[in-house]
């Protein structure tokens, strides 16, 4: 199995391009089973993720093409699919598929929507939590759905379609709101979603159904009303660029010091981890290119954080900004409020010499002067990539074990670090 092995001490400077969102084009090309056109995705990233998804989309019927570059296109520009779903040949997803990542449990929502009937097995991903799918039950059962769960396996009955209807989310969920805006599109009648996930992949995704056909007002505030459609047609998007990659190399950056343009970052979809990132000590310059990120030699500031919902500080930001936090000066208090088990990469960050105490949902972060490499290995995505971080700065070799964590949410890391200058490879461990 690969690992990242990275040699600390280098300082970053150059250019990282950004990609596409890993968490707006999971639920993009969700949408592609609401039409029996082609739905054409530009800007998709390279991930383990969106070919998982793709596996899962063709075993409902979805084709799947790859546009060739155009001459003289940017080869590492993300890539532009076509995706369509002609005719749904089965309803059903199964645990193969479905248990590896969390976003596939999606498909309930535009399969019952235009199939009227589905069976989709309990949900996998990150290992951040128990993540129950009770927003999802309560709120399609709330559009008339009757469901059952059979086996590990949700099972949706709408045989006269959807209706439309009001759903208050109990806390706010970002995958339930996705779902029943896209289940919402093509139920008779009005639907509304009240205390709806305001994060931008959600706006993206609401653009992208607009675009399609379907008629949706208020995405991207705390209440969004669908009235329902008949039919959905094709559309062209491009796939936003992704804000937590944008703040992971951002952390990067301040933790090895230097100087990097995050290129075709946007500054509005991050602007709580980027005023964070201002008040540690590090520059933080919006120009018509992307995001700037400087420090010098100054000392990084301890800067507490709670996580929160948009325009919060994100969950998903959290373990990259604990490795950030390693290094700083005096004490920070990092709160996690999202998820009550997202401190897995507390005891590998400890091995590269970290210190860090857990309270509950509360890790207390006390600076150190040096961190020193080891082996180390992270049971999810975002807290893998924070040991990456913790690994350009420590003292000699940090193996980075698991790497397909990386894989699913990161587009060529090891290529785009090295290109500014990191110590960092993919090695067979
Ligand atoms: C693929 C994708 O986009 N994943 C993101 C999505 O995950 P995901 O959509 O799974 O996260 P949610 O926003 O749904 O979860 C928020 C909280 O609500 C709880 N909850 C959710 C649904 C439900 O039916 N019942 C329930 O109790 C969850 O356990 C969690 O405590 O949003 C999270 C919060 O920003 C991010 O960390 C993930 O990266
Ligand atoms: C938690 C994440 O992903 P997922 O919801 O797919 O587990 C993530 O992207 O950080």
């Amino acid at each position: 199995m690969d690992a990242i092995r990275i040699v600390g001490g280098a300082v970053l400077n150059g250019e990282i391009p950004i990609s596409g969102a890993k968490n707006a084009a999971l639920p993009l090309m969700i949408a592609s089973l609401l039409t029996d056109e082609a739905l054409i995705l530009d800007n998709l990233p390279r991930l383990r993720d969106v070919q998982q998804l793709q596996q899962i989309l063709s075993n409902h019927g979805v084709s799947y093409m790859i546009e060739g570059k155009r001459p003289g296109q940017d080869t590492m520009a993300g890539q532009t699919v076509h995706l369509q779903a002609e005719e749904i040949i089965d309803t059903c997803a199964p645990y193969d598929l479905v248990s590896k990542m969390r976003a596939s449990f999606w498909v309930i929502g535009p399969l019952l929507a235009r199939m009227g009937h589905c069976s989709v097995s309990l949900p996998g991903g990150c290992a951040i939590g128990t993540r129950p799918v009770d927003f999802f039950i309560d709120g399609l059962a709330a559009l008339g759905a009757k469901i059952e769960i059979e086996n590990g396996y949700v099972v949706a009955d709408a045989p006269d379609g959807l209706a439309g209807g009001e759903y208050t989310f109990p806390r706010i969920s970002v995958g339930a709101t996705h779902t029943l805006m896209m289940a919402a599109t093509l139920a008779k009648g009005t639907t509304t979603l009240k205390q709806a996930a305001k994060e931008p992949e959600v706006v993206d995704l609401a653009e992208c159904l607009i675009a399609m056909g379907a008629k949706i007002s208020g995405a991207g505030t705390d209440t969004i009303t669908i009235e329902g459609v008949e039919k959905l047609h094709g559309a062209r998007h491009s796939v936003l660029p992704d804000r937590i990659e944008t703040g992971t190399y951002a952390m990067a950056v301040a933790m090895t010091g230097g100087d990097v343009l995050l290129t075709g970052a946007r500054a509005d979809l991050l602007q709580s981890a980027l005023d964070v990132l201002t008040q540690t000590g590090t520059t933080v310059e919006v120009n018509d290119k992307g995001i700037r990120i400087a420090r010098n030699s100054a000392a990084l500031k301890a800067v507490s954080v709670a996580t929160d919902p948009f325009p919060g500080f994100p969950t998903d930001l959290q373990a990259q900004f604990m490795a950030l936090m390693t290094m700083a000066e005096g004490t920070s208090t990092i709160t996690e409020t999202i998820f009550e088990n997202r401190f897995m990469h507390v005891q590998e960050l400890a091995r590269l010499g970290a210190k860090i105490s857990l309270d509950g949902q509360k890790a207390y972060v006390t600076g150190v002067d040096t961190l020193k490499g080891a082996q180390v290995m992270a049971t999810d995505l975002r807290a893998s990539v924070s040991l990456v971080i913790a690994g350009l700065v420590a003292e000699g070799e940090t193996k980075v074990n698991r790497v397909y964590h990386l894989d699913r949410g990161f587009e060529r890391l090891e290529d785009k670090l090295a290109a500014c200058g990191a110590t960092i490879e993919r090695i067979s461990a």
